[in-house]
């Protein structure tokens, strides 16, 4: 049994360093951008940590592709040859390597440190969009199946990421397949092809096109588990880590008033209605908290509506959390963040009590997001607050 797992350790570094590389840019461009939850984010994210973990994984590839190769090639040779030639310097130096750190060594030796970059622009022509296409279609999936990926089950994201993997190597597999062989050849400096286009046309004049899917079986056979659990694994962490848990609430007014969403969400709670319907600006909802909504209108004409909800959900949490039980009489209210904001602040419970603090803390968030809004763009909001 133990065979079965012989050489494991490289690899399991390697996709984790590669794993680490795609998450982190992916998470961090989400994290930063002012549209993180439109799908096109996840694309060029996606796209952006493909081309980042490239220079990485091609190298490594490289290793495994030769390592690989020799098992096939050279082994029988260097075996028949043990008695005789195993020293002889040829053979061992060109085809031969005891570990992946033995492969690339020769490769350095025989072919320069650029030996090492073999098959780095291919790499790259598979990765951006096989990540751009990776993260698109594992968004759209959770969406679509399981809510928001805040709650997707674990199903739903077992299933999403496993079917991610299995989109992003259907489409790029035939790449792929170009990328093995451009990495295979050259071995000791003898070069079979001369480029990608090359390799291409002498690939399919040789074998036929069917040879560019040869091996997509065995592909999406490891791609659904792999990236099934890859995807768990990311999700439990982050929830681990606390990522979706709803933030404190001063942690989270700052993160939306630095991402400059704060007129919005002032907006967006106090508006009574659904945020889809046209509502008169200049009605006050709240007339107790007395603001002059005529100033607004401006600055609501051009919001994406959606945006608002996706990121007032988030926002909504916190104060979700803290309202969620009513003091007065003790009522637990179920509404979703969601509802707080398309009706109001209206909630199940309609104790004076709930109502008061509810308004109290609403005044307190509002006039802190109106600060520091009036802060970054003083001519238009100044006389109204
Ligand atoms: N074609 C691609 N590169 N797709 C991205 C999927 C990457 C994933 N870690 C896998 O190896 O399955």
């Amino acid at each position: 049994m133990r065979g079965m797992y012989k050489g494991m350790s490289s690899p399991m570094a390697g996709v984790a360093a590669i794993n680490g590389i795609v998450f982190g840019v992916h998470g961090s461009i989400i994290s930063r951008v002012s549209d993180p939850d439109s799908l096109r984010t996840h694309f060029f994210s996606g796209a952006a940590a493909g081309l980042c973990q490239g220079f990485v994984s091609s190298p490594m590839e490289l290793l495994k592709t030769r390592m690989q190769v020799q098992t096939e090639v050279a082994k029988p040779m260097v075996q028949s040859l043990s008695t005789a030639a195993h020293s002889s310097s040829t053979v061992a130096n060109s085809t031969s390597y005891n570990s992946p750190m033995d492969c690339l060594r020769k490769i350095v030796t025989t072919e320069g440190t650029r030996g090492l970059f073999r098959g780095q622009a291919i790499t790259l022509m598979r990765d951006v969009p096989g990540f751009a296409s990776y993260f698109i279609s594992y968004e759209w999936m959770v969406r679509t199946f399981g809510g928001c990926e805040e709650e997707a089950s674990t199903l739903v994201i077992l299933g999403a990421g496993g079917m991610a993997g299995v989109v992003s190597w259907v489409l790029t597999y035939p790449i792929d397949f170009v990328k093995s062989r451009i990495q295979a050849d050259g071995v000791g400096g003898i070069n079979q092809y001369k480029g990608i286009i090359h390799c291409l046309q002498k690939s399919v004049a040789e074998d036929g096109w069917g040879c560019l899917t040869k091996g997509l079986n065995s592909a999406i056979i490891r791609a659904f588990p792999t990236n099934a659990a890859t995807f768990v694994v990311v999700s439990w962490t982050l929830k681990l880590l606390g990522n979706n848990e709803p933030m404190e609430e001063n942690d989270d007014l700052h993160e939306v008033i630095v991402k400059g969403k704060g007129d919005k969400l002032v907006y967006a709670m106090e508006s009574p209605e659904p945020l889809n319907q046209t509502k008169p600006f200049n009605q006050p909802s709240y007339p107790s908290l007395n603001i002059d909504y005529s100033s607004y209108t401006s600055f609501y004409a051009n919001y994406a509506e959606d945006t608002i909800l996706e990121r007032s959900k988030k926002f909504m949490k916190p104060i979700n959390n803290a309202m969620r039980q009513c003091s007065q009489c003790g009522s637990q209210n179920e509404e979703k963040g969601e509802e707080y904001i398309t009706y109001g602040m209206g909630t199940g419970c309609h104790c004076e009590d709930t109502w008061v603090v509810r308004q109290e803390k609403l005044t307190e968030i509002c006039s802190s997001m109106r600060s520091i809004h009036f802060d970054r763009d003083h001519q238009n909001l100044s006389n109204s607050l």
